[in-house]
């Protein structure tokens, strides 16, 4: 249908509007110093406070300074998370009376919307990583900015150093007479150590731009809090009958507990009399679909007032309309990971300080508005400055691995900005090489480079990836995709043994993965019936996210020559095998005692109560994730024969045999 055309009227008072606004940002009185600062300098650190205009505003400023442009070189904006470069992306395109995908576009995974015209491109770090192995000079852009790079994830500590060593060619280029434009690099943050990121970037110049447009005030409780869902819930409700209007923003750590939060936000809600203004729960979290994360923006019906339930996607960078309340209960869930027994752990950390003042940022971007911790001032002053970068705290072997496809050989020795221990990296060099993606002279194999081009954890892909060799690409693809997402099943805690009880069907006497392969198929013959799912306790929400994981994993196999439906039917060894030539490592062998001792490591590990294999004995078993709480559990297990683990992979276990 042809959209009726706009009033010119009315797109110029738009425009004058939006002009008006963008005048008023702090960083608008620094316009002028910023671009001098920018024209003259080849890296630039920029220091301003949360909703200061850092974001939506230079890239704006250093393309109307002619800085950059279809000649010299496009500019990139990178974001730690897609929820924000998407949003950003389109903040800035409406800012500048442009279409999306124009002027002004985006690019995360599996979705693009960028085009020859686009000048400003907001993307995620794990995307620019990715335009590295097919551009490694990165001409295209003249200016790359790294925003949030307080947040130190692995991706943006590659490009700190990446970035830095393709600005030092390109110089060199250009001054050797070479038709290649010198790159520009501008750091931006509301919360850095800005002396150490100047002195990484050859001692780059610092700005600093201070205000905020409005204020937030910010308020602690008088106690440590022992329940933070217990008190979330307090506090969104005393807010929601005691505060004036105005939308509200909770910082959770996991998928979990927001599911949980909001079942008990909905419960309540329903007890407001009508006469009253109700309330609408929204979770938003990484594995919710794109579709469903979008609905966070949307704007509350009448009369509702909108209570969003966050994981730290929500902490930097994005502006959620309406949002004047944030509560913050001080958690989050972090990766770790333990080089001596090389396992990776997903464990709830406090945060730290400058994650807590990014949360509180959230609040005050359109009005003043109210920030409450749920948890002591005493407890926020012994909270950490800084996250420790991931760099420093997980599992390098795909970082190592995108490291080199991007042309990186010399992993040892690469200018890392935090350098991760030499334990880690050899560990990690020593997984890949057990891995097959690389060889014994640590060059990037074949099946390496496939590994590197997929958009999973290599473990993950090398799964896929010999799931053709064993016959079962349907089968690995379901299950791959169920993994991905927290859990496929829904346990009130008033019905747990009803739960177990309907579940029990489903259960294969080789374990979790197996068992998970037969409540899809089960689903996938009910057509996902909703009182089925019901009966069965099973998540229907996670299960439709894991099914959108699957498609677009069919679709980078289809891409990769992998005929995504080829099954093993029966044979279903050839699944579990198949998983063990990348979960080799977790793997653990029955002791005459009966306890589980790691292959790698020699821990004791415990089968998780929740597991289709808890109580039972089998030779070995192989589990996707190890929990530390009181003891090591793991989950997410299935049995395994001992016989299968050199053939799953030659090179760990023929080194092993050689060494002992
Ligand atoms: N999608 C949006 N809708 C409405 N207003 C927006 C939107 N995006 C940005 N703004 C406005 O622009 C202001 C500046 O946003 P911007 O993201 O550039 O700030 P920032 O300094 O980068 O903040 P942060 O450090 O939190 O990322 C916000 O405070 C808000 O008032």
């Amino acid at each position: 249908m042809k959209q009726p055309a706009k009033d010119p009227k009315l797109i110029k008072q738009q425009r004058q509007k939006m002009l008006q606004f963008r005048r008023q940002l702090p960083i608008y009185s620094g316009r002028e110093a910023i671009i001098e600062t920018i024209k003259a300098n080849d890296a630039v650190i920029v220091i301003g406070e949360t909703g200061s205009g850092k974001t939506t505003q230079i890239p704006q400023f250093i393309l109307e300074a002619g800085l950059a442009s279809h000649e010299l070189g496009t500019i990139a904006v990178t974001q730690p998370r897609r929820v924000a470069a998407v949003n950003l992306a389109k903040r800035v395109a409406e800012e500048t009376s442009s279409t999306l995908g124009g002027k002004v576009g985006y690019t995360v995974r599996f979705d693009d919307t960028s085009s020859n015209h686009t000048l400003i491109k907001y993307l995620t770090d794990g995307m620019l990583l990715r335009e590295l192995l097919m551009d490694e000079l990165l001409l295209k852009y003249k200016v790359i900015v790294l925003d949030e790079a307080h947040e130190r994830t692995l991706r943006t500590d590659m490009l700190f150093g990446m970035i830095k060593n393709i600005q030092r060619i390109r110089k060199d280029k250009a001054a050797q007479g070479e038709d290649v434009e010198p790159l520009k690099i501008v750091i931006m943050s509301a919360t850095l150590d800005a002396d150490k990121f100047s002195e990484f970037f050859d001692m780059a110049k610092i700005l600093y731009v201070s205000g905020r447009l409005f204020p937030v005030d910010t308020f602690f409780t008088k106690e440590p809090q022992a329940d933070y869902l217990d008190a979330s819930l307090v506090t969104i409700f005393q807010i929601h009958l005691k505060q004036g209007p105005g939308d509200i923003l909770v910082f959770l750590p996991g998928q979990e507990a927001i599911e949980t939060l909001t079942t008990l936000v909905k419960e309540y809600a329903a007890q407001l009399r009508r006469s009253q203004q109700q309330v609408l729960a929204c979770p938003l979290f990484a594995a919710l679909p794109p579709s469903q994360q979008q609905h966070v923006f949307d704007p509350a019906p009448e009369n509702t007032r909108k209570v969003i339930l966050a994981t730290n996607i929500a902490e930097t960078s994005i502006t959620i309309p309406g949002i004047k309340y944030v509560v913050d209960c001080g958690l989050a869930k972090m990766r770790g990971f333990n080089p001596k027994i090389g396992v990776e752990s997903l464990l709830v950390h406090p945060i730290s300080k400058s994650s807590a003042w990014q949360r509180t940022g959230r609040a005050g971007r359109e009005a003043s508005g109210t920030c409450y911790r749920l948890y002591t001032e005493d407890t926020f002053r012994e909270l950490d400055d800084d996250t420790v970068p991931e760099i420093r705290r997980c599992n390098l072997a795909a970082a190592l691995l995108s490291l080199k496809a991007s042309g990186v050989d010399d992993v040892l020795s690469f200018d890392y900005m935090d350098r991760p221990s030499r334990a880690s990296l050899v560990r990690a060099l020593e997984e890949l090489y057990s891995l097959s993606a690389i060889d014994d002279r640590g060059h990037l194999t074949e099946l390496g480079k496939r590994m590197a081009s997929f958009p999973l954890d290599p473990t993950f892909s090398k799964v896929i990836l010999q799931s053709a060799d064993y016959g079962c690409t349907k089968e690995a693809l379901a299950i791959v995709s169920l993994l991905s997402v927290d859990s496929i099943f829904y346990t009130p805690s008033d019905k747990r043994e009803q739960a177990a009880e309907a579940r029990r069907k489903f259960l294969h006497p080789d374990g979790d993965h197996l068992t998970f392969l037969n409540v899809l198929q089960a689903y996938w013959e009910v057509k996902g019936d909703l009182g089925w799912c019901r009966d069965h306790f099973i998540n229907v929400r996670n299960v439709k996210v894991a099914l959108d994981i699957r498609d677009q994993l069919v679709r980078f196999c289809e891409r990769n020559n992998i005929p995504p439906q080829v099954s093993c039917g029966t044979d279903t060894d050839q699944v579990l095998k198949c998983f063990l030539t990348g979960f080799f490592r977790n793997t653990a062998l029955l002791q005459p005692d009966g306890s589980y001792k790691s292959v790698v490591g020699n821990q004791i590990v415990k089968i998780h109560p929740g597991s289709a294999m808890f109580g039972k004995r089998a030779e070995g078993i192989m589990y996707n994730e190890l929990v530390f709480t009181t003891k090591h559990y793991v989950r997410n297990v299935s049995a395994i024969q001992s016989s299968w683990l050199p053939e799953a992979a030659p090179k760990y276990f023929n080194n092993m045999r050689a060494s002992v």
